[in-house]
């Protein structure tokens, strides 16, 4: 493809890291000092085309936060205040897409373990391509890759063993070369891969910018032959640049300022030793490697702006087809699972028929209480099962992100996507447990429509806590935060359904969380079904009991329609909400975008 010869050059470059308000308390107690921490000051510099540059440096020397900057991944930048400019053929980044120019492979691949290594290029290529392109485009990235041997091998991970750590580095690779980037950045790629596969990574990025990309990359810890495999080597180290330019003459410059590499010692580890800070000489050391580093600004010659990839918009409803087909690959495969949560739900039922097998004799007073019990149990296992499920949605959310970075569908269509799929293959399984239960357990059969409103119920309860899961992991940062957050918003929600504390006890200033309980107008709705037939005269002429006015007795006076209802506004709410947190986070990655855009509307029309 036709995309090359792109030179990236940076103008006045500095990070530093604000310290909080505790940082500098503690710091003024121990008389230090509160200024903002440094961790790049003012540094310039050229990457021309068709050139692959390591850049290297201790830990904590800003490696990382240099990539993000170039590759303009300014969300990694959060809590750091960075000036500087970066120009693209000695053009200022915002007059072009830069996203349809540049591809980034993060450290850790995020790809979906139960698909082939051909099927995840193909869908990803489905969504950039038009269709007749697709499959001569994923052929020539899989061969250009080295990915032949494993086309057809599972990508893997941890339930399924599949790829090797170094395959699957370079089908990380793949996905981003399927869009044609003509600058392609990489966090780490040989980080936790063996000497071997590192080598073969490295001598792939050679060729990468041997065929005219421009390839940049931060590595941890080189070995020899890796480094001798190096192009170009940016050395990062007292927040500056303290070499940039040929590895090969690396060693050279180090000598004629009088550090020598010991013989058959590794050049990396004697590069990175001069620029750790290890003992009183580092300062003056520093001091030497700066004034020895080249100081004048690089030359930034205006050239042809690279023609970017412009991707076919394929459509709203073929988005959500690919997604959905992606998704039902990947879960129909996790063969694992499905029998993990066969089991789970055939125990459930198995131990739940031992305990109440026909035990709500629906004429008998004393069958309202294990009613009343035995709904809400069944109503509770099912929101645990739909909050569960949404778990799977984490490594969604984390695949979402990375190709949200290039515009690969609209968060819509991958919402729906996950409303098309995953809720009808969980409410198969409440369905036909809610049957068998309702019949075991031997729930009134008045009338045979009592059975269909249960299962209803609980169908739109799975609604419900699906929404909710999907809202606390797509809203909250990581799995860690929302694992936690779920047991506390289903343990308020159940406390306020009105089976442990009757509504009428409800504090008046907590009555806003009865009103927001799934649980109570699932109770609620299901309990008024049970209790629709239920003769209160015939029974107070048997006994003298409270029960005998079930409805009164838990406050339940409400229509049944009502409480489903206000159950279905719920479960809509929080999928909106759910969604709304996806948009945002597309929108924080697209903001970039549309303020590139709007840069390059008012240079080309208002200057
Ligand atoms: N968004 C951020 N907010 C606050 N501090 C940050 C942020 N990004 C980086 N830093 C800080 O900047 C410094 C440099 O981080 P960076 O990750 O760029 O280093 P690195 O050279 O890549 O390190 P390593 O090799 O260990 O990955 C660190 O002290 C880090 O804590």
């Amino acid at each position: 493809m036709a995309h090359r010869g792109v030179e990236i050059a940076w103008q006045n470059f500095s990070a530093v890291r604000p310290l909080s308000r505790s940082e500098k308390k503690i710091r003024m107690k121990s008389g230090g000092s509160i200024e903002p921490v440094t961790i790049i000051n003012n540094i310039s510099g050229i990457i021309k085309s068709g050139t692959y540059t390591t850049i290297l440096g201790p830990s904590g020397s800003g490696k990382t936060t240099f990539l993000n900057f170039l590759s303009n991944r300014l969300h990694y930048l959060g809590g750091l205040e960075c000036t500087g400019e970066v120009f693209i053929n000695g053009h200022p980044r915002s007059e072009l897409d830069y996203n349809s120019v540049a591809g980034y492979v993060m450290q850790e691949e995020v790809l979906l373990e139960h698909l082939k290594v051909r099927e995840t290029l193909n869908f990803i290529a489905s969504f950039k391509l038009p269709k007749d392109k697709v499959i001569s485009r994923v052929d020539e990235v899989i061969g250009q890759l080295g990915l032949k041997n494993c086309e057809y091998n599972f990508i893997g991970g941890y339930m399924k063993k599949g790829i090797s750590g170094g395959e699957k580095k370079r089908v990380a690779i793949a996905v981003e070369m399927l869009a044609d980037p003509s600058i392609l950045f990489l966090d780490e790629p040989t980080t936790g891969l063996d000497s071997f596969n590192a080598e073969s990574l490295t001598e792939l990025m050679n060729d990468l910018a041997k065929i005219g990309m421009t390839v940049i990359a931060t590595i941890h810890q080189p070995n020899s032959y890796i480094f001798a495999l190096f192009d170009q080597v940016l050395l990062l180290g007292g927040h500056e640049v303290i070499y940039h330019g040929k590895a090969k003459r690396a060693l050279r410059h180090f000598r004629k300022l009088g550090f020598e590499c010991p013989e058959f010692s590794n050049p990396a580890e004697f590069l990175l030793g001069l620029v750790t800070e290890t003992d009183d000489k580092f300062a003056d050391n520093i001091k030497v490697f700066k004034e020895a580093s080249t100081k004048d600004f690089p030359v930034i010659e205006k050239k042809e702006l690279p023609s970017h990839f412009e991707r076919k918009p394929i459509g709203f409803f073929k988005e959500i087809s690919l997604l959905v087909n992606r998704s039902m690959l990947n879960v129909t495969r996790n063969k694992m699972g499905i029998f993990y949560k066969c089991v789970a739900n055939v125990c459930f039922l198995l131990l739940t028929l031992a305990a109440y097998y026909q035990a709500c004799d629906s004429t008998s007073i004393t069958s309202i209480t294990d009613r009343a019990g035995i709904i809400f149990l069944v109503q509770v296992y099912m929101a645990f099962i739909g909050v569960n499920s949404t778990t799977s949605l984490s490594t969604d959310k984390a695949i979402f992100i990375r190709e949200q970075a290039s515009k690969t569908y609209s968060p819509a269509a991958f919402y729906m996507s996950k409303l098309m799929f995953d809720i009808p293959f969980d409410q198969i399984i409440v369905f036909i447990m809610g049957f068998f239960l309702y019949l075991a357990i031997g729930l009134s059969l008045e009338h045979v429509h009592q059975i269909f409103f249960f299962v209803f119920v609980l169908l739109i309860m799975d609604f419900n806590t699906r929404g909710w899961g999907n809202f606390l992991l797509i809203a909250l940062p990581n799995l860690e935060a929302s694992s936690a957050a779920t047991p506390f918003v289903l343990i308020i929600q159940l406390l306020f359904a009105g089976v442990f504390i009757n509504y009428d006890s409800i504090p008046i200033y907590l009555i806003w969380l009865e009103h927001l309980s799934m649980f109570k107008y699932s109770w609620s709705a299901a309990m008024k079904n049970e209790l629709e037939y239920w003769d209160i005269e015939k029974c107070n002429k048997r006994e003298t009991s409270p029960l005998c006015d079930p409805i009164k007795f838990y406050s339940i006076t409400i229509d049944k329609w009502i409480n489903v209802l206000a159950l279905a506004i719920i479960a809509i709410g929080v999928h909106l909400f759910a969604y709304l947190s996806l948009a945002r986070i597309a929108k924080n990655l697209w903001l970039d975008f549309f303020k590139d855009r709007i840069m390059i509307f008012i240079m080309k029309n208002m200057l």
